[in-house]
Parts: structure tokens; C-alpha cells; sequence
């Protein structure tokens, strides 16, 4: 049996992709996630051939359409949507490929391992987890499973075995995709999980069309899980969100519209997969705009500022494939990364755009940044739950300190705590977004706890706004709030004075149990290197003393350390967040 697929992303010029599916549609309908539903009206497609018009699918067409036709851009199917390994994919080679893989998928005997996602298509739902570099496998490994009717659960590279193992369990995984390099591993993972196995064929460079006698039906599938992504467990366990394709499609049109990506842009991806700010900001959004994505295989600075150089060569000309959007600014490059480099900042200086965010910038690493690079970054805020919230504005004053307002479509409350007199403006942030997940994934009972009565997620963030209604994020309450001799303070004002200090790289604030005060102020400095070996030579130590005497001019006495703890490095996880939850009980515990 053949089928028709009929596959669009936001530009990509009326396609279908005309492939041979066995038994594709014998006993259920077809679908089509939301980067890949059809255009209005669709057409015949083949590398060679124009695009003939086929109008049979537009009764059919939901509110993922009207995504689409706003969205709509001609002639994107030949431009480069992923360069990885120094080869470069188009649009239409991704989709061949992503057909590819559904067709694989489909024609495999899955076993539904606990249906519960909601089924459709030929995997009913059928969680499909993804273990594969950054590459154009990883994006074809997700378009795939969406275009079968999976749900795709990517899955973090930098887990520990047992971290796998609990997340694929947890999820109920029924099959594994992965890229050669993890397929030793994966196999014998995926085989303890009772989980079927697959390397994802490579993408490749040319595409074919063939054979085509019947067309697929096309259900209404935009309430149907598409991806769980599992949260770095901060505040505990990890949940496994459950996102539709109505909130992959909500936020794509959102993050798109707002930072108005477009298919001029080319983004320099470094950022984990497995989490939401590498996975939307920095690449399906991208793609829906009918971006280019560039993965380098490892966060380095020195590449990343190489690779600005190199789009930049020298001052005013631009590379063909200069780098346009960067987002994913942390401490590593805004210290030794551009103290390293900052002979090289007129070519950082060209780029249209860059971010920062999924966890607070320090006011002083965004001047240093500004300094070098004369970018004033734009900082967002975000949550694996709803993706992308807040942002301060492309256009228009970007204020150091706050998240901005929510994006146009997006309803935020801030719930005051009563015990507090409910004066002070300060509260749980609560946020109401078309791009809100749909569940925590089998855990019903957390998913009814963590939404208001009339279905605001609750965030556990602090947050007030300052005077021009911009959002400021305040930490989590769990562990970024103290609670120190009756006064609530904020980790993250502290932490963002005492990176002023010279002597400072690196730092991390919370509280931990006293017996006067309730919680204490409690630091851990990394010293920058050569102050390091300074105080090393003169024999002397960075001391709580010499700190609070410095900071008392710039903090309120009750805000000062009251302990110091000097580390070599601070433990952070794959997102570069620390654990605070599990450092106060780790440190608590010790005392
Ligand atoms: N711009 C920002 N400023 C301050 N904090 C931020 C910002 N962006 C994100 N965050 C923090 O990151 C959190 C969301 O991150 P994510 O969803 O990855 O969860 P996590 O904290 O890493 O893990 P877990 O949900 O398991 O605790 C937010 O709730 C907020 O505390």
C-alpha cells in the first residue's frame, strides 16, 4: 500500500512527499504533527518537479493552519535547514528523511507500552525516546515520530545509566532512535527497558519521490501529546511534561513572532536537546521561520567566538553563512570566554540578535557583555512547563535585572501570599499560556495541584514588577527565597552583587538552617584564576570578612553572607543550573 504524506513547514513550498508506506493506513488515519501539516492547499512534490495544486485537504485544516498561512513564505524546501559535521540538509532532504523514519516506525511491530498519551496515527501515541547528538538525524528522529504518531521523549546524552533508565521507565518508552555514536549503549538500555531499538538512518542528500496510489487521511490531532520533556529535577524528582501539538505550535508562532526570526536568519546551536530552550528558542522556532541551524557538537567558547569570526571576517563584511542569532549567553562566555577573546568583538557585535535565559543573568555579566560586545542581551524567562513566557522586547528598552513583559497571547497573575498582609506586590508568579504543557506524565494528582482553579499554571517562582511593568524574577521559592530572621530575600540580588566583586567568577546564594535566625545567608564563591593565585602567593584567603566589608556598602546588613564556603568549581547540571534544592541538603546535613 502507498500513501501520500503531505508534509509543510512554515515555507516550505507546497509539498507532499509521495512515499510507499506498507500498510500505512490500513487500519488507522494518518496525521500530521504541527510543523508538518499541510499548507492550505497541498500539492505533488518532487525535488524536480513543481509543486501541482491538490485542494482535498482544506476542510480538514484546524487552527494549526491558520499557524501555518500566517506564517506562509514561499520557496524555503532547497534552503539549508541544519548544518552539523560540516554537511549541510535542506528542508526537503530533513522531511524525506523525517518520512523515512515514520515509515520505519510504522512498519515496525511496536507494542504500546501503556497507551495513556492518546493515540493516533500508526504508534497510537507510542512514546519514542531519542538518544542522538545535535544533528539533522536528531531533528528527522523527532519530525519522524511526530509524523507517525509518536510522542518523542528526548533523552538527556549527559544521563547517567541509571537516570536513563528511570526517565525511559518512567515514560514507558516502546522504542529507542539513536545516532551511531550512542547505539552500544543505547541498545543495552533500550533492551532493559523492554524498549525496541533503531539507529536513525543518516540524512541524506538527495531526495526521492516515489510511488504514490492512495492519499492518507488527515485526523484532527492538535489536542494529542507530541513530546515529553522531563524537567532537570531542581525541585525534585524529574516530571515528564507532556506538550501537545497545539502548545509546540502555540509557542513556535510565539517565540517566532516576537524575535521575529525569519529565513535570513542562521543560529549557532550549543544547547542541550533534551531541554526547552535548546529544543524551541533555538531550534523548532528556527525551523518553523525557515531558519538555518548550525550545531556545533560541544559548547566551547573558543569555537563559539571563532565561529562569530568567521561570519564576520573583517569589520563590515558578512560571510554567507554568518551566524545571525546566537542565544544561550552564560557566565563561561561572558568571563574567561570574552576576557579571552575581546580582540574579536567587532564580529560579536554584528549579529542581529542575542539571549539569554533559563536562569537569572546577573546585572554584572550583562554590562560586561554589553561592554565587549555591544549587544545588551535580551533576557527572557521560560519553564519546561509553558516554554517561553516573558521576554523583554526586541525593539524597545531592555531592562538589566527583569524578564520583560509576557508575550502578546500570554495571561500572567501574581499570587500575593496572605500570611505576608498581601502588600508588598511580591508573590508565586501564575502564568496562563496557549503554549501550556498538558500534564505531568502519569502524575494527575501533581498536575491538578500545580494549576489555579481557573487554569493558571502555578510557577513556584517569586516575582514582582518594578515601575515600568517589567517582570522581575525573584528565584524559586523552594530555593532562591530565604528566609532569614523575618526578612524574605531574594538568592538572586545577592548572587548578582557579589559577581561584582573583582575577585568573583562564579557564585551561588541560599539559605541554610540557623537556629536564631531561621535560614542564614550562605555563599560559595569560585575565585576568577589569577586573583586565585594571587591570594595564593600572598599567602592570604579570601575571607567573609573581607567580602562583607566590601558589600556593605552595596547590600542591606541583614542581605550580607553571614557564611562562605570557597569551591574550585560550582556543581551544575547539563543547562549550567546548579541544584540548589540539593546542595541545602547536602550542606545541611553536614552541619
Ligand atoms: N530569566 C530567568 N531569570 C531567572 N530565573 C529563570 C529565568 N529563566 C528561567 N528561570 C528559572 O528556571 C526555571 C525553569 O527551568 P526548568 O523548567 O528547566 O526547570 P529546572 O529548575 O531546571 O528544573 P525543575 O523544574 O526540575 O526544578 C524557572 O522556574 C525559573 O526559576
Amino acid at each position: 500500500m502507498t500513501a501520500i504524506i503531505h508534509c509543510s513547514f512554515k515555507g516550505l513550498n507546497h509539498v507532499s512527499l509521495l512515499l510507499r508506506l506498507p500498510a500505512f493506513n490500513r487500519h488507522r488515519s494518518s496525521y500530521f504533527s504541527p510543523l508538518l501539516r499541510p499548507p492550505f492547499s497541498s500539492a505533488s512534490f518532487s525535488s524536480s518537479s513543481p509543486p501541482q495544486t491538490q485542494s482535498s485537504l482544506g476542510s480538514e485544516v484546524g487552527t494549526i493552519m491558520e499557524v501555518f498561512k500566517a506564517a506562509w513564505r514561499p520557496s524555503v524546501a532547497e534552503r539549508i535547514a541544519i548544518r552539523a559535521d560540516q554537511k549541510s540538509y535542506t528542508y526537503t532532504q530533513l522531511l524525506s528523511s523525517a518520512c523515512n523514519i515514520s515509515r520505519l516506525l510504522s512498519g515496525t511491530d511496536i507494542e504500546v507500552n501503556n497507551k495513556g498519551a492518546g493515540g493516533h496515527g500508526n504508534l497510537g501515541g507510542a512514546r519514542i525516546g531519542i538518544v542522538a547528538k545535535p544533528s539533522a538525524e536528531f531533528v528527522a528522529g523527532v519530525l519522524g515520530t511526530w509524523l507517525g504518531g509518536g510522542v518523542a521523549v528526548p533523552l538527556a546524552l549527559s544521563h547517567p545509566e541509571t537516570e536513563l533508565l528511570h526517565v525511559m521507565n518512567d515514560s514507558d518508552i516502546s522504542f529507542v532512535l539513536s545516532t551511531e555514536d550512542y547505539s552500544e549503549s543505547m541498545q543495552s538500555v533500550a533492551t532493559r527497558c523492554a524498549a525496541q531499538f533503531s539507529l536513525i538512518p543518516p540524512v541524506s542528500n538527495t531526495f526521492s519521490s516515489s510511488n504514490t496510489t492512495d492519499e492518507s487521511q488527515i485526523g484532527e490531532i492538535d489536542e494529542n501529546p507530541a513530546l515529553i520533556i522531563y524537567t532537570s529535577g531542581t525541585t525534585g524528582k524529574p516530571k515528564g511534561v507532556v506538550h501537545t501539538h497545539k502548545s509546540i505550535s502555540a509557542q513556535v508562532k510565539m517565540l517566532a513572532d516576537a524575535w521575529e526570526y525569519t529565513t535570513n536568519d542562521q543560529f549557532l546551536h550549543c544547547l542541550p536537546l533534551h531541554h526547552v530552550h535548546g529544543l524551541f528558542n533555538a531550534l523548532l522556532a528556527p525551523l518553523y521561520a525557515g531558519a538555518s541551524v548550525e550545531f556545533m557538537p560541544k559548547f566551547s567558547v573558543r569555537s563559539i567566538w571563532q565561529r562569530w569570526r568567521e561570519s564576520y571576517p573583517i569589520n563590515g563584511t558578512k560571510a554567507d553563512d554568518a551566524i545571525t542569532v546566537f542565544t544561550g549567553i552564560d557566565t563561561r562566555l561572558s568571563s574567561n570566554g570574552s576576557r579571552a577573546t575581546s580582540c574579536i568583538c567587532p564580529a560579536a557585535r554584528q549579529l542581529r540578535l542575542m539571549m539569554c535565559g533559563s536562569s537569572a543573568l546577573p546585572q554584572p555579566v550583562m554590562h560586561e557583555w554589553e561592554t565587549i560586545t555591544g549587544h545588551c542581551l535580551l533576557e527572557r524567562y521560560g519553564m519546561t512547563e509553558f516554554v517561553m513566557a516573558i521576554s523583554n522586547p526586541l525593539k524597545g528598552a531592555r531592562k538589566a535585572g527583569t524578564v520583560g513583559k509576557p508575550f502578546p497571547g500570554v495571561q500572567v497573575r501574581i499570587a500575593e501570599d496572605k500570611n505576608g498582609g498581601g502588600t508588598t506586590g511580591e508573590g508565586e508568579l501564575c502564568v496562563k499560556s496557549p503554549s501550556l504543557f498538558k500534564e505531568y506524565w502519569k502524575l494527575p494528582q501533581v498536575t491538578k495541584e500545580s494549576f489555579t482553579d481557573d487554569g493558571f499554571f502555578k510557577t513556584g517562582d517569586a516575582c514582582r514588577v518594578d515601575e515600568d511593568g517589567y517582570y522581575v524574577i525573584l528565584g524559586r521559592t523552594s530555593a532562591d527565597i530565604m528566609k532569614v530572621g523575618g526578612y524574605k530575600l531574594s538568592a538572586l540580588e545577592i548572587e548578582s552583587v557579589l559577581l561584582q566583586h573583582p575577585d568573583i567568577a562564579e557564585c551561588c546564594v541560599f539559605g541554610l538552617p540557623d537556629k536564631d535566625y531561621g535560614e542564614a545567608v550562605s555563599a560559595i564563591v569560585v575565585l576568577d584564576s589569577e586573583q586565585k593565585r594571587k591570594l595564593e602567593e600572598s599567602n592570604s584567603a579570601f575571607s567573609l570578612e573581607y567580602l562583607c566589608n566590601w558589600a556593605k556598602d552595596k547590600l542591606a546588613p541583614y542581605k550580607l553572607p553571614t557564611r562562605l564556603m570557597v569551591w574550585d568549581s560550582l556543581p551544575r547540571n547539563a543547562m549550567g543550573k546548579v541544584n540548589k534544592k540539593e546542595l541545602k541538603r547536602q550542606l545541611g546535613n553536614e552541619k
